[in-house]
């Protein structure tokens, strides 16, 4: 069983070693003819762009959270170990650990019913450095109340939903949380409807208090994605990162720097916060806030500045990035040598008015399917499962940020890339 808290469905679907059993007789064109044939044998209908069979609408998998409780409820323990060896990694020659957590952490997402895992990064013990492990969480949530409620409703039904997921991390002892991008409100921008700008708060607006208590309370860095308005400089908004210090004190903040030519880019325009690399009790941390995460170079800036423990908080749908979200964090932790949390949130959200998404197909009132599958990867190139698909969730993991170094180290990406090159062709296209 690898993760804490699992919710495993009733479907029990034959191992496939029965399938490579099969396969061994059959010529490759038979093969290839007969995959679907076979998979669906299985039970496991292989999924095409169009075929809704794999995401039914409850939005499970073939009615599990998530491809690593299929993957492990299907296959044989031996196959399931090599599969997770290919698809997952290998941490220190290991496959990622689950960790259990105290037991109020557990109850809190029973009674509360949210998605709970657990996992430990490694690295290779060190003669001079103790090791510099740190606890990290991840929050996933859906909306509390409809889009149809009064604002202020609403907000603070999300906070009420989101407390004890906090309380749960708290409970688990993490150093460090983020959650999901512009986490107090809807994702209205996809409406383009200029009222959800009345949920703008300044950065020490009421969400940031809201957490500043927990920080202190749980000795915790919380990162905070909201919809900023900044009273100071003529009230703009942005799409902004708050970064709150263990005492409840606020570090600093991030605001996206790459803004996604869809609804976004008519509420706030790009962040002009740079780079910034937060130096926190528990470690080197950045916010590259969702659609930057198609930017490598974004990743690289925040890498150069010093990350060890870069959080992506996102907002994203089936139908824009499912198939990338497993990838692109991960290149990053490689590339960069740093730990990436990726976050996004989770359901459907239905709006009054009906509108388009400017792809020629008809209104529709809710943007599609925000997917979660929030997780963890590592600078070593392994990762952790992801959390549930539909459910709201926490996802910890313990990390030993002496990773970065080793991992600097062995590959040298920094000493053997040639910016000055790139730096030149840059300059060249700017
Ligand atoms: N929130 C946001 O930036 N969404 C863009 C979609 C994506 O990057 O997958």
């Amino acid at each position: 069983m690898l993760s804490v808290h699992v919710h495993y469905q009733t479907h029990h679907f034959s191992p496939l070693t029965l399938v490579s059993k099969k396969r061994e007789t059959e010529t490759e064109t038979e093969m290839e003819r007969n995959e679907e044939e076979i998979g669906r044998e299985n039970g496991l209908a292989l999924a095409t762009e169009n075929d809704s069979s794999s995401n039914s609408n409850d939005h499970s998998i073939c009615g599990f959270e998530s491809l690593h409780h299929l993957l492990c409820a299907s296959l044989s323990p031996q196959v399931f170990q090599e599969v997770k060896r290919l698809l997952w990694g290998l941490n220190c020659g290991r496959a990622v650990e689950p960790i259990s957590l105290p037991d109020p952490a557990k109850a809190l997402s029973s009674k509360h019913d949210f998605d709970l895992q657990a996992f430990c990064f490694h690295a290779d013990k060190e003669l001079l450095r103790e090791p510099r492990i740190v606890r990290v969480g991840l929050i996933q949530n859906s909306i509390a109340l409809p889009t149809t409620a009064p604002f202020l409703d609403q907000k603070r039904a999300i906070f009420q939903k989101v407390r004890p997921i906090i309380d749960a991390a708290g409970a688990a002892g993490v150093n460090v949380l983020c959650l999901q991008e512009a986490w107090i409100m809807p994702y209205g921008f996809c409406t383009l409807e200029k009222r959800w700008c009345e949920l703008a708060e300044p950065v020490d607006g009421e969400s940031t208090q809201f957490l500043q208590d927990l920080a202190r309370k749980y000795n915790m860095v919380i990162v905070s994605p909201i919809l900023e308005r900044d009273l100071k400089h003529g009230e703009t908004l942005w799409n902004t990162a708050v970064i709150i210090g263990s005492h409840g004190n606020i570090i600093g903040k991030h605001r996206k720097n790459h803004i996604p030519l869809i609804g976004e880019s008519t509420y706030y325009t790009e962040g002009n916060t740079g780079h910034p690399v937060f130096e926190t009790a528990y470690g080197k941390i950045a916010v590259n806030i969702c659609y930057g995460k198609h930017h490598p170079l974004n990743w690289l800036a925040f890498g150069l500045n010093g990350a060890e423990l870069v959080f992506n908080p996102s907002a994203t749908i089936r139908q824009f990035s499912e198939q990338m979200w497993p990838v692109e964090a991960r290149n990053a932790a490689i590339a960069n040598s740093y730990f990436v949390g990726s976050i996004n949130r989770v359901g459907n959200e239905v709006f009054p008015n009906p509108f388009t998404s400017g792809d020629g197909k008809p209104q529709h009132t809710d943007f599609g399917h925000f997917y979660g599958s929030s997780h963890f990867s590592a600078p070593d190139g392994s990762c952790t499962p992801s959390l549930s698909r539909y459910r709201d969730g926490l996802i910890i993991s313990d990390m030993d940020l002496n990773l970065c170094r080793q991992l600097k180290d062995k590959w040298g990406f920094l000493m053997t890339s040639r910016y000055e090159l790139y730096a030149e062709l840059l300059g060249l296209v700017c």
